[in-house]
């Protein structure tokens, strides 16, 4: 059943759990001191963006980043999963972006108050085409790459991960319940920046998987 319906999992209406400031040089660049335990934030199912829609800017950000991730899909559901066990609960990858408008993000950091309108609007996780599992057997030794308008921005690879795939997995499921579908993003490496309207962004995860899309300004205003 699972093989037949995980390819389409950002159908499923499951969510989609964030980590944070998971490399090093990517915490630095924003002054972030380095976390000594997974940082994490969700979007809601409503934030999935398949290729030929565009990234709307959200009405109240002038200054929206692109941060490239490797998305895990969770093959199966679980709670407390030992990190031992961690990687037989992936179904498989996804490229995906984390879309984050870093002006709201900073008044919400100066604030104290939560990422919410920073990263969960809609279109701010655009995603790729479900990587089947057996296609990365590295998944800790891959490339992960995005050019704005052609130009290199981010060229990072999971290897520089702070906290692994497995012990990612084994920390989440410790506070929610993972389940069949949903999908983590384990952090951006260093080269975020801003995007304009009518720039085009394309990413890759090696030569696995690429995707592209366009940027433009949302509509929707209170
Ligand atoms: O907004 C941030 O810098 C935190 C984050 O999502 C990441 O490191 O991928
Ligand atoms: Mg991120």
């Amino acid at each position: 059943m699972a093989a037949v319906r995980l390819p389409r999992f950002w159908e499923w209406g499951r969510k989609i759990v964030c980590v944070g400031r998971n490399y090093v040089d990517h915490a630095k660049e924003l002054n972030n001191p380095l976390p000594s335990e997974p940082v994490l934030f969700l979007k809601p199912p409503s934030s999935y963006l398949r290729e030929g829609h565009p990234i709307e800017i959200p009405w109240y950000s002038h200054n929206l980043h692109h941060e490239v991730e490797l998305g895990l899909v969770l093959g199966k559901g679980g709670r407390c999963i030992p990190t031992a066990d961690a990687m037989d609960f992936i179904g498989g990858y996804a490229l995906c972006l984390d879309m984050t408008a870093r002006d709201t993000q900073d008044t919400c950091k100066q604030k104290g108050l939560p990422w919410t309108l920073a990263k969960a609007f809609d279109g701010s996780c655009p995603i790729g085409d479900f990587i089947p599992k057996q296609k990365i057997p590295e998944p800790q030794n891959l490339r992960v790459w995005l050019k704005v308008n052609g130009a290199l921005r981010q060229d990072g690879n999971t290897s520089d991960m702070i906290f692994s795939i497995p012990s990612l997995i084994n920390y989440i499921s410790n506070i929610m319940t993972l389940e069949e579908g949903d999908l983590i993003l384990t952090g951006t490496p260093a080269g975020v920046s801003a995007v304009h309207e009518g720039d085009r962004l394309e990413a890759g995860l090696g030569n696995i998987s690429t995707m592209n899309f366009t940027i433009t300004r949302s509509s929707a205003k209170p």
